[in-house]
């Protein structure tokens, strides 16, 4: 099936999804879930995914870091990204299969995005940042110049990542937190200045 895309998780964040892949002229290959409950999103039918010949790339449209990434790990088909047509992306940059951006975002020259990230609504991602794969930047974040995130690091909703500061792996920025210093994998860290929670 041409210009579509299996969507595997049938939840808000599909819908937002969904709408990307319509920016593109694209459309909705399938939907799967693992939760038998969800038979439908919208006027999709909603299956269970069983590991079938797919014949169009997947996008795991799951918010949660950790389970976006153990399903990317577990599954074995193509995968492609999602960007809205009103998203502004560097020619210099480069984005990693799987991961999909939200209109608004804008993603500057020379940054660097693993695979199956969400680069939310309206975040800043400046140049020469590098973002790991699983990661999510939230609406409204602002990256500043040469920031590194790392692998499966939820950056929350309005925060503000000074720059040149490396995020580790795992870890949480809470929403409209300013990180002036590294943050260490695993932790949590709030405020502004933001500190360990
Ligand atoms: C389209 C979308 O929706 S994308 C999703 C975007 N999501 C986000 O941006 C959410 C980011 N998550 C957060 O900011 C969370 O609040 C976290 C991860 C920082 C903390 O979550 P939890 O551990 O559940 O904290 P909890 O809600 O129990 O609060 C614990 C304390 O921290 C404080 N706190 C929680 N979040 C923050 C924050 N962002 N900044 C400052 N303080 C905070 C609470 O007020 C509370 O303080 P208290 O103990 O003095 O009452």
């Amino acid at each position: 099936m041409n210009n579509s895309v299996y969507l595997y998780g049938a939840s808000g964040h599909a819908k937002v999804i969904i709408e990307i892949l319509k920016s593109q002229g694209m459309s909705v290959a399938g939907l799967f879930d693992d939760n038998p409950a969800i038979n439908r999103l919208w006027d999709y039918e909603v299956r269970p995914f069983v590991g079938e010949a797919y014949d169009a790339p997947f996008i795991i449209t799951i918010g949660n870091n950790r389970v976006r990434c153990h399903l990317a790990q577990r599954i074995y088909v193509a995968f492609t990204t999602a960007i809205h047509s009103k998203s502004i992306i560097s020619p210099t940059a480069n984005i990693g299969n799987g991961t999909v951006v939200m209109p608004g975002a804008c993603i500057n020259a020379d940054a660097v995005i693993g695979k199956h990230c969400i680069v939310n609504t309206n975040c800043s991602i400046d140049h020469e940042c590098r973002i790991e794969d699983y990661a999510h930047i939230s609406p409204n974040a602002t990256l500043c110049g040469n920031v590194t995130v790392g692998e499966g690091t939820h950056i929350g909703a309005g925060a503000v990542i000074l720059p040149g500061i490396t995020v580790g792996n795992w870890a949480v920025i809470g929403a409209g937190a300013v990180v002036t210093k590294p943050v260490a994998s695993g932790t949590i860290v709030v405020g502004n200045p933001a500190r360990v929670k």
